[in-house]
């Protein structure tokens, strides 16, 4: 197990050095590459660390920009990732190229064939991709005991459509898409981003867990793949 843990005293701590760690690893990654992907996850916790990036000088052209995971909803929804990106990486100097994971199909199912198409396309190496954690254990969209989890599980796909039982975790938008984990495995290096004391205790059970599809998070942190840094604030 490659865990290297960061605890901060306060977010803004934390968000400053996961700022300086991910551009040193874009940095890195630009200089020995043509291009390299960055893969961003949404939430409640990342913006703040999207906008400083959005303001980092760094060759934006050599890297692609792509979600973890969508709610499949319209580019400029709420809910949307793509717009959480829009609204914060992409509203600064930097001008990386963007693939979004919605598009025009009814269903993420139906929407499946083309985004893992364009996924597909993403250069390597990815470089660096940045994961959240809800309290029940799910990471990027993949949800626990979830529609489409276990096939999402196996592929070695790059996208998996996801259908979570709605909760109180998962919100109002149940249709997912998400990077499979063969995917973000195939990740230089992963970042797990977590707050709060109830997280950290989520994170150490985890750790431990037996039954990944009961904690997906669980199946990165007990792998020897890809090295995983987790940051976590109060
Ligand atoms: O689309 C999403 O909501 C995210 O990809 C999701 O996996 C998120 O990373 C976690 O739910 C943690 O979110 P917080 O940043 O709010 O803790």
């Amino acid at each position: 197990m490659s865990i290297c843990e960061f605890k901060f005293s306060s977010r803004e701590q934390m968000l400053n050095a996961l700022y300086e760690h991910t551009l040193e690893i874009l940095e890195t990654g630009i200089k020995h590459n043509a291009q390299v992907s960055l893969f961003l996850s949404g939430g409640s916790t990342p913006g703040p660390l999207y906008k400083a990036l959005a303001e980092a000088p760094l060759d934006w052209e050599k890297v692609a920009v792509a979600l973890v995971d969508e709610r499949w909803v319209a580019a400029d929804h709420n809910a949307s990732n793509e717009k959480l990106i829009g609204e914060t990486l992409l509203a600064g100097t930097a001008q990386p190229i963007f693939t979004g994971m919605k598009n025009a199909a009814d269903t993420a199912t139906d929407g499946l064939t083309e985004c893992e198409n364009a996924y597909r396309a993403l250069p390597e190496p990815y470089a660096v991709s940045l994961l959240g954690m809800g309290p029940d254990g799910h990471t990027a969209s993949l949800f626990p005991y979830a529609e489409g989890l276990a096939d999402a599980l196996d592929t070695q796909n790059t996208c998996a459509a996801i259908y979570p039982t709605k909760s109180d975790v998962t919100g109002e938008y149940v249709e997912r898409m998400s990077m499979t984990p063969s995917a973000l495995l195939n990740s230089q290096r992963l970042i797990l981003i977590i707050t709060g004391d109830d997280k950290w205790d989520v994170y150490q059970q985890a750790k431990r867990a037996e039954d990944v599809q009961a904690m997906p998070v669980a199946l990165f942190l007990q792998q020897d793949k890809t090295p995983i840094d987790v940051y976590w604030a109060p």
